[in-house]
């Protein structure tokens, strides 16, 4: 169905909480008709009869109505910026909650853009050029106005707005696509900026600041240069604009003068008209000197509305059950979304519940980016990661992330207590989910870590977990992914930082895990952890190169083992009876 048709969300939302702004403008605009009006009867009745009566009721009346237009103009400004905050509200949770899917999928490059549109917008609707949007259209009926007075000051207000509108459509095409470009590079090299701060540390220790911020100065320079044409274009037709307003004022009294003249037309109209004329153009001529405002407004509101049409992903109308652990994989194949590199291909394999399956392989050879498909990080190009039978795809988000546990390479625990990042922020008022918290850090061996920590499970990790070492923020991680006993467990690389206390406690987690009926899936490089696996999958280039059971391996192993022992003996034998030897092999 059309996207016209169908009004997204977002589209109802403004939509329906700027009416009350609209109705406010009705009153606003028909007020300011009050100095009009005021001078027209000066001039026409109050200078004519000379009654001073008339003059005050007359001043009294346009100042209350002024008055009140001071009000109403405040209330909308008001209401303007409330629609903006309430905007925030209503849209900020689900679209962080879509930028970090899109994030994590790798579909887009810029996760924080679609948040930057949304306070793009909020600014916009409380700021003053949406002020002009609504007045706008009210330039009609002034021009209405003045034709009902004479049909030739008329014709010169719709000659007049049309000119100006005509300029306004001119700035669009000349200046929208340069505008569109610029804004892009603007936000490429706010995100340039923003990796270099978060990467701060290495950053500074390898002296990179210096070709780092040159680097941005290169990246925002052209952006400015463009920006400069841009605005001296603007400028031109903004001044332009403002220098044409007062020359059709001019032009005004001129004719209202001339119709005052030759057809004996009352001077009070001359003047009103004149007023109104300059009431109808004044938006019109602000629209086009805001004009930058109205682009970024609009290219925000597209860009959100376009994500925040599309469904949430994992949206299921049938909620299956929490899944035991029986993993299958059928043909995995993992395709990038912008290079269309291939990852992965055709991986195939399946883990029962209590089993551990280590994935193992050089650097590169995709064991990260299985990990990342068997947890629904990413989406496969091909092929399908199926749990109890059903596509991952199947599961509700609430059913799924509760199920799965997943330690990444790189691990990273948010800004809060070490209690909260195990129980994954899930902590209400009504339940503060220490028991289960308390349960994850004992089968990950992390307790009596956590208890030796200043305030124990109540200590603040710091922004990322910096206040914690990088061996005691993947064992925190560990506990988190154990959480609530997870029906399937993803642990990359799980021993990457950690000293030896850390890797027996390792192993002890893995061993309880297959204990509790488990399915483990651990990439790993250490012999130590091959040990406890079930099954060992080698890969190369994105292919499973080899499978092997435990059984395989330890048969393997004994086989290895046999054989040098054999050839130990064998030059052992040699070194004892030299000749014996030789005439053998002879
Ligand atoms: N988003 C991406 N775009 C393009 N190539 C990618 C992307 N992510 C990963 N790769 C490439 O895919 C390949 C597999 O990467 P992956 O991280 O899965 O390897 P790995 O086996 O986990 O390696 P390591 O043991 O070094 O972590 C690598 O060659 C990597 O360069």
């Amino acid at each position: 169905m059309s996207r016209f048709i169908v009004m997204t969300d977002l589209a109802v939302f403004l939509r329906q909480r700027l009416r009350w702004p609209a109705l406010f403008s009705l009153a606003i605009n028909l007020a300011l008709l009050a100095p009009s009006i005021y001078m027209l009867q000066v001039y026409d009745r109050v200078l004519v009869t000379r009654s001073i009566e008339t003059l005050v009721m007359l001043t009294i009346l346009t100042g209350v109505t002024l008055a009140a237009f001071g009000a109403l103009d405040q209330v909308r400004s008001r209401l303007l910026s409330l629609v903006g905050m309430s905007l925030e509200q209503r849209f900020g949770p689900t679209l962080l909650s879509h930028l970090i899917v899109t994030n994590a999928r790798q579909t887009t490059t810029a996760a924080d853009d679609g948040l930057k549109d949304l306070s793009t917008l909020r600014n916009f609707l409380s700021g003053t050029p949406v002020v002009a949007l609504f007045d706008a259209p009210w330039a009609v009926v002034y021009v209405l106005l003045i034709a009902a007075f004479d049909w030739r000051l008329g014709l010169l207000a719709i000659v007049s707005v049309l000119v100006l509108l005509w300029l306004t459509w001119s700035n669009n095409q000349r200046t929208r696509s340069g505008l569109d470009g610029t804004l892009k590079e603007m936000r490429a090299a706010g995100r340039w900026a923003d990796r270099c701060l978060a990467n701060a540390e290495v950053v500074t220790a390898l002296g990179m600041s210096d070709t780092l911020s040159r680097r941005w100065a290169e990246q925002t320079a052209s952006v400015h240069d463009r920006n400069l044409t841009m605005g001296s274009r603007t400028g031109v037709l903004s001044a332009s604009t403002r220098t044409l307003r007062q020359m059709v004022q001019v032009l005004m009294m001129a004719l209202g003068a001339w119709l005052v003249i030759h057809e004996g037309a009352s001077s009070g109209v001359m003047l009103a008209t004149t007023i109104i004329l300059g009431r109808a153009l004044a938006p019109i001529e602000q629209i086009i000197g805001s004009w930058s405002a109205f682009t970024e407004a609009r290219l925000a509101f597209g860009r959100l509305d376009e994500l925040l049409a599309k469904p949430p992903e994992g949206v299921v109308a049938t909620t299956l059950p929490r899944p035991q652990g029986h993993l299958k994989v059928e043909g995995l194949t993992h395709v990038t979304p912008d290079s269309q590199r291939i990852l992965l291909r055709q991986v195939s394999f399946d883990a029962a519940p209590g089993e551990i399956v280590a994935l193992v392989g050089g650097s590169g050879a995709g064991k990260t980016t299985l990990a990342r498909l068997l947890v629904g990080v990413l989406r496969p190009s091909a092929g399908v990661v199926r749990l109890d039978g059903a596509d991952i795809r199947q599961y509700d988000p609430r059913v799924l992330g509760p199920a799965l546990g997943y330690l990444p390479q790189d691990v990273e625990l948010f800004s809060g207590t070490v209690a909260e990042n195990i129980a994954r922020f899930t902590q209400t008022p009504e339940n503060d989910c220490a028991e289960a918290v308390i349960a994850a850090a004992k089968a990950a061996g992390v307790h009596e870590l956590i208890l030796r920590f200043p305030q124990g499970y109540d200590t603040q990790v710091g922004e990322g977990g910096r206040r914690l070492s990088g061996g005691q923020r993947q064992r925190v991680a560990l506990a988190r992914a154990l959480y609530q006993a997870p029906a399937v467990v993803v642990l990359d690389e799980p021993d990457a930082s950690l000293d030896s206390e850390g890797e027996d406690a390792l192993m002890h987690a893995l061993q309880g895990l297959k204990q509790r009926g488990t399915t483990v899936v651990a990439v790993t490089q250490r012999r130590r952890l091959l040990g406890v696996a079930d099954k060992v999958i080698v890969m190369r280039d994105g292919q499973v190169e080899r499978t092997a059971t435990q059984a395989q391996l330890q048969a393997q192993a004994q086989q290895a083992q046999q054989s040098q022992v054999a050839a130990a003996q064998r030059s052992a034998a040699v070194v004892a009876h030299p000749h014996q030897s030789r005439g053998q092999t002879a």
